[in-house]
């Protein structure tokens, strides 16, 4: 356990942060690197607990990479290079490295057998699962397979059409991967779109994929070609900036090279929606994706309702919308998040609980929160749950409580974030 004790402060927020690389597109850019042929070299990667564990897994599999920092080079060996791991291969605290890895080793020639940390071991598997056996994958585990351990006896796969039950990114490119060594057409439809990382990236790679943003088809293709991926800001990373920037009163900051993919972005739609003071600048595409600059300044926001559509594209940025909706004027309604009771925590309790606990006005509902606002909070210990985005929300509570807030371990900011509270030091003037 690694407490941190955060006085509250006096000054407002000032000065230039870059955030670290897109998680979901550093996963993906070892993932793609390493089933393609020829060099893969990759800028700005995420420096994380979770994508190390996807490079591990690809070392294991017989891949060079290299890593100096936040610059990757990979020898891609194609889909056919990849050798049978000597190990079990340890997935950590990774949904996305475990969900996408599980896509490919099913249609790989080998058996796998892939293990987590007790938060990933109980989070549902079956959602990838279920779809892969249809496509005819061999997968045994805990519980007919909905809980890792899991062992993955690579087989033939036959292509599917799949309307995806859950709204999930993770499960989408699942079967995306596989698709790409099934014979005939794979067709995954989802009906409101998650992030599109994946396809944007296998296009860049050369596979056969179409998209209309609803319906994504895939076609086999055994070679993949490396490219040069420089990722994004991660604007999951950026919110908690973004959040901060709009509580404090008097506060302006930028926040360089921030991805800014419509899939994405459901954050800067919602507090633009409540009034923040934030504009796009220099917004540019590199590599097939939108980034830009975002400036904010503090102001008094007010309540919105945040449900449908917008909630994949705002998935992991909840926790930290939940606390500013505790500064804004008004009601705050959040729904069709049940998605977040099977993340890292339940993400649904444990933003209840410690903001509850902060003396804020929250009640719990099936699918989300009401949060009625502008509500002092008080300091008081806030518990992680030891997932990376609630200590990273209460760090950032911290800034707006009048007393002293302990968080009880902020060690597993080290999953998306390493550098977070240097960063944050760095703009509290
Ligand atoms: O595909 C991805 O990279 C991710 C998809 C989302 O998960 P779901 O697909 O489970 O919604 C998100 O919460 C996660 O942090 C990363
Ligand atoms: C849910 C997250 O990641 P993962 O599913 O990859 O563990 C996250 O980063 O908030």
């Amino acid at each position: 356990m690694n407490p941190l004790t955060l006085q509250p402060i006096s000054g407002s927020l000032h000065g230039l942060i870059k955030v670290p690389g897109d998680k979901s597109i550093s996963h993906r850019s070892i993932i793609f690197g390493s089933i393609a042929t020829g060099t893969t070299t990759v800028t700005n990667f995420l420096d994380g607990e979770d994508c190390m564990r996807t490079i591990n897994a690809f070392k294991e599999m017989g891949v060079t990479i290299q890593k100096n920092g936040s610059n990757i080079t990979i020898e891609g060996t194609g889909l056919s290079g990849l050798i049978e791991p000597k190990k079990e291969l340890d997935f950590g605290n990774s949904g996305t490295t475990t969900r996408l890895m599980l896509g490919l080793l099913a249609g790989l020639p080998f058996k796998t057998t892939i293990y987590g940390d007790a938060s990933l071991s109980k989070r549902p598997m079956s959602r990838v699962v279920d779809p892969l056996r249809l496509m005819g994958a061999r997968i045994d585990g805990v519980q007919q397979g909905n809980y890792l351990p899991l062992t993955i006896k690579g087989t033939t796969l036959k292509s599917i059409e799949y309307d995806l039950p859950v709204k999930s990114a993770q499960v989408k490119s699942a079967l995306l991967l596989a698709g790409l060594h099934s014979e005939n057409k794979t067709v995954v439809r989802e009906k409101s779109p998650t992030r599109n990382h994946t396809e944007t990236m296998l296009q860049a790679f050369g596979a056969n994929i179409k998209t209309d943003g609803h319906t994504i088809s895939i076609s086999k293709t055994t070679d993949l070609q490396g490219c040069h991926v420089e990722v994004p800001g991660d604007i999951s990373s950026a919110a908690f900036f973004i959040v901060a920037a709009c509580m404090v009163p008097r506060s302006e900051i930028i926040l360089k090279d921030v991805g800014l993919n419509e899939t994405r972005t459901g954050i800067i739609d919602v507090v633009l929606q409540m009034g923040a003071k934030l504009t796009i600048q220099n917004e540019r595409i590199v590599g097939g994706e939108k980034i830009g600059d975002i400036l904010i300044n503090g102001s008094q926001l007010s309540g919105v309702t945040i449900e449908g559509d917008t909630i994949p594209r705002l998935i992991d940025e909840i926790p930290i919308l939940a606390l500013l909706a505790t500064q804004a004027d008004g009601t705050t309604i959040i729904k069709d998040a049940q998605e977040l009771k099977v993340k890292e925590t339940d993400r649904l309790l444990a933003v209840s609980e410690n903001l509850s606990k902060l003396g804020a006005d929250v009640t719990p509902t099936e699918d989300g929160m009401i949060i009625k606002g502008n509500t002092k909070l008080k300091g008081g210990s806030f518990k992680s749950y030891d997932d990376h985005r609630i200590a990273m929300m209460g760090i950032i509570a911290s800034l707006v409580t009048e007393e002293t807030v302990v968080v009880d371990n902020i060690d597993c900011i080290n999953i998306s974030y390493p550098n977070f509270v240097n960063d944050l030091q760095s703009i509290s003037k």
